[in-house]
């Protein structure tokens, strides 16, 4: 069994090497091998190393920069997942292929199911969307799983950048006074990356072929400015000496970004739920990454 993993370096791809009890079965291209800005090059690289699996993990995710840079990320998001899946297609190789909830536009009041409009307010989502549709339309036996506020003891993500933040707070002398601002009126569903990790392990371990589009995302829904103070409780949990800093909860009017962000980008998860596959909760989560930071 050959398992092709693009993005091994990522927050996704580093849970998922951890996870992999037989690394030997593991092929992953560094940019060099294999560039995803460089869709045409993709077929070569998968006709020659013959995969049973094929898991792609590797995504343009830098949300603002994509505003500037639509084309590069069209290329690493839409054109070459195309791409991954017609070779896989042509190889005879299952592929899971990653998608986001920044696919909506964050107007619902109910959690998003698979088959609900899509609306995306940014060039990353857009791109995303475009890269999901070009999947299963290449190939219709692929899994596309969308997940949400991705975070892991690996790589950039939110809770990574509060603890950087908090830092500055634990000083002796003179820490900040003034509170750590965060915006309180964007809500999803922070999801371990290792857990979505886990969720394809189990996709993988399944006798049956899993196709088509899936939800799966952390089941506790919370705004940034909760999901903050959730990782700061975490942290003081696990060490009584860390300063939980002060919190100030702001509107997304008072933080602008280039690229719009979706209000409440909740996934409902139930169909992912049926194959018996579920997160475990997020004070879990949060504790098993924060003993990994
Ligand atoms: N991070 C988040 O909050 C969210 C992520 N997602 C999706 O989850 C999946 C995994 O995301 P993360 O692990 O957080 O992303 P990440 O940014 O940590 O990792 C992305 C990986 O893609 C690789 N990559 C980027 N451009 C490449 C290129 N031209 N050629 C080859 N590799 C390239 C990077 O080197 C990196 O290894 C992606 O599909 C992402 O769109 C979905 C929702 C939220």
């Amino acid at each position: 069994m050959k398992i092709l993993l693009t993005g091994a370096r990522g927050q996704l791809g580093r849970c998922l090497q951890d996870r992999y009890p037989d690394q030997a079965h593991l092929l992953m291209p560094d940019r060099q091998e294999l560039d995803m800005s460089q869709p045409a090059s993709i077929a070569e690289y998968v006709r020659q190393a013959q995969p049973d699996w094929i898991i792609n993990a590797a995504a343009y995710t830098a949300v603002d920069r994509a505003e500037t840079e639509p084309d590069l990320a069209l290329a690493v998001n839409a054109t070459a997942p195309a791409e991954l899946a017609g070779v896989a297609r042509e190889v005879g190789a299952r592929l899971v292929h990653v998608s986001t909830d920044y696919v909506f536009n964050g107007s619902a009041v109910q959690p998003y199911g698979e088959a609900d409009p899509t609306n995306p307010l940014n060039v990353y989502g857009a791109t995303k969307l475009q890269g999901e549709k070009a999947v299963l339309a290449a190939m219709p036996a692929a899994c596309v799983i969308r997940t949400s506020w991705v975070y892991s003891e690996y790589g950039n993500n939110f809770l990574r950048t509060m603890l950087r933040v908090a830092e500055r707070y634990q000083a002796k002398e003179e820490p900040p006074s003034s509170p750590i601002r965060v915006v309180d009126d964007q809500i999803g569903c922070p999801t371990y990356a290792g857990d979505l990790a886990d969720a394809i392990l189990a996709i993988h371990g399944m006798s049956q072929p899993v196709s088509g589009l899936y939800h799966y995302s952390g089941a506790t829904v919370l705004s940034w400015f909760v999901f903050a103070k959730r990782i700061f409780d975490c942290k003081h949990s696990m060490d009584a000496s860390f300063v939980v800093p002060a919190l100030e909860p702001i509107p997304t009017s008072d933080y602008p970004t280039p690229a719009a962000r979706p209000a409440s980008s909740v996934l409902s998860c139930e169909k992912i739920a049926s194959l018996g596959i579920e997160p475990r909760p997020l004070e879990q989560a949060l504790a098993y990454v924060m003993a990994r930071v």
